[in-house]
């Protein structure tokens, strides 16, 4: 399951499905998973001024006036891509002739979904790159199937369906089992599973979606109010390893044994936001130890901490909003309630405390013999030192 001497592995839970736990005791700051996409799907509104920004093969940055872009020979999309050889990655992969028609119909003048919300756009996005994968890589479509998610089929998956087969080849789609109900599972396992890589970081806007992705190794991750380990992009990177990877490390030392979680969104949610968000997105009742004392709060107190907005439906840790007044008054019920809530200090040292950002922060990955003291946030990317 890791790629980093085996410190993680996955497990069976009896209340929340496949876990991933510590085979060893883990450092603050090592990395336990570097996980690579098998499906990703751009969630840059179609038309925006933004459109032309990005490469549809990697979503790097395309900068302004590059000599190397190039556009898809086929469609009418409004694709580019940062090189020639992105171009030619994607032809044979995520941007296939089944890919471009498909794309050209859904954005056509008189296409159906014209008037639809944007989140119908994205799921038409993700079905569009989902039937794609079961032709180009069969395992990976396999694999997206066996993630969590079971199928629903309702209004929304029904015009869903009925769009798909409108605007993508029939001859495709005969051959994978295309029915509704598999339409209805894709849209679950996407509902479920899927990562937002986001846009930089800027204290004076609101932090969008770039990218959706599915990991499939990161999506054993179950979630915890106040997690253990949290993820990093660094989608615009040019080093050489992939951009688009998602790294997850843990925040402090582990014992074997321990379940790894994430957050699905930002810490600073208040507790009945926080229910609400894990019920309608994903489906479960958390009764993690930060709930069960959160859970005696009066409304009152709760009050400070920050209602934040986001994407509704994905694991979206790194949403922005101001964490400065959530800190002070969660200090102020801290204080009250210090003997009920032993995580006073997860806030103070492991949130970021920078206007808008809402990040938590993880240590560098530690050297040999010495823990890094440098924390890095998984927002903003700020670096600070370490406050023992
Ligand atoms: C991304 S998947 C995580 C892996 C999943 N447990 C599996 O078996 O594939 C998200 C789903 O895991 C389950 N889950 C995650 N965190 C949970 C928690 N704290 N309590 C109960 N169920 C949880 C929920 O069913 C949720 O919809």
């Amino acid at each position: 399951m890791s790629d980093d001497n085996a410190s993680i592995k996955m497990v069976e839970t009896e209340n929340k499905g496949r876990a991933l736990v510590s085979c060893r005791p883990l450092r603050a700051g090592e990395i336990v998973l570097k996980d690579s996409p098998i499906l990703l799907y751009s969630a840059v509104p179609h038309g925006g001024a933004a459109v032309a920004n990005y490469c549809s093969n990697c979503f790097r940055t395309i900068l302004p006036h590059s000599q190397t872009t190039v556009s898809c020979p086929n469609c009418t999309s409004a694709s580019l891509f940062c090189t020639p050889e992105c171009q030619s990655i994607a032809l044979s992969t995520s941007h296939t002739p089944f890919v471009c028609q498909a794309l050209t119909r859904l954005h056509a003048a008189d296409s159906p979904l014209l008037h639809h919300h944007h989140d119908r756009h994205l799921q038409a996005r993700f079905l569009v790159a989902a039937y794609n994968l079961a032709t180009v890589s069969p395992s990976n479509f396999q694999t997206l199937l066996s993630l969590q998610g079971e199928p629903f089929v309702d209004d929304a998956s029904i015009f869903l369906h009925s769009l798909i087969s409108s605007v993508c080849p029939l001859s495709n789609l005969g051959q994978l089992g295309f029915s509704v109900e598999l339409t209805a599972a894709l849209l679950a396992k996407d509902k479920l599973n899927a990562f937002g890589l986001m846009e930089p970081f800027n204290q004076d806007k609101e932090r969008s979606v770039r990218a959706y992705g599915i990991y499939p190794r990161a999506s054993f991750f179950n979630h915890d109010c106040l997690p253990n380990a949290c993820r990093f992009d660094y989608v615009d990177s040019v080093s050489d390893f992939s951009n688009t990877n998602i790294i997850v490390r843990v925040i402090h030392d582990l014992p074997a044994g321990r379940e790894i979680c994430l957050s699905y969104f930002p810490v600073n949610l208040k507790y009945s936001e926080r229910q609400k968000r894990l019920k309608d997105d994903y489906g479960f009742k958390c009764d993690c130890d930060r709930c069960n004392v959160e859970a005696n709060w009066s409304d009152n107190e709760e009050e400070g901490e920050e209602e934040m907005d986001g994407e509704d439906n994905v694991m979206d840790e790194d949403d922005d909003d101001d964490v400065g007044d959530d800190l002070e008054t969660m200090d102020n019920n801290m204080a009250k309630e210090n003997d009920d809530f032993p995580h006073a200090y997860f806030f103070l040292r492991y949130m970021c405390s920078r206007d808008n950002c809402g990040g938590t922060l993880a240590p560098l990955p530690p050297g040999d013999t010495r823990p890094s003291t440098i924390m890095e946030c998984n927002v903003c990317g700020n670096l600070s030192k370490c406050e023992e």
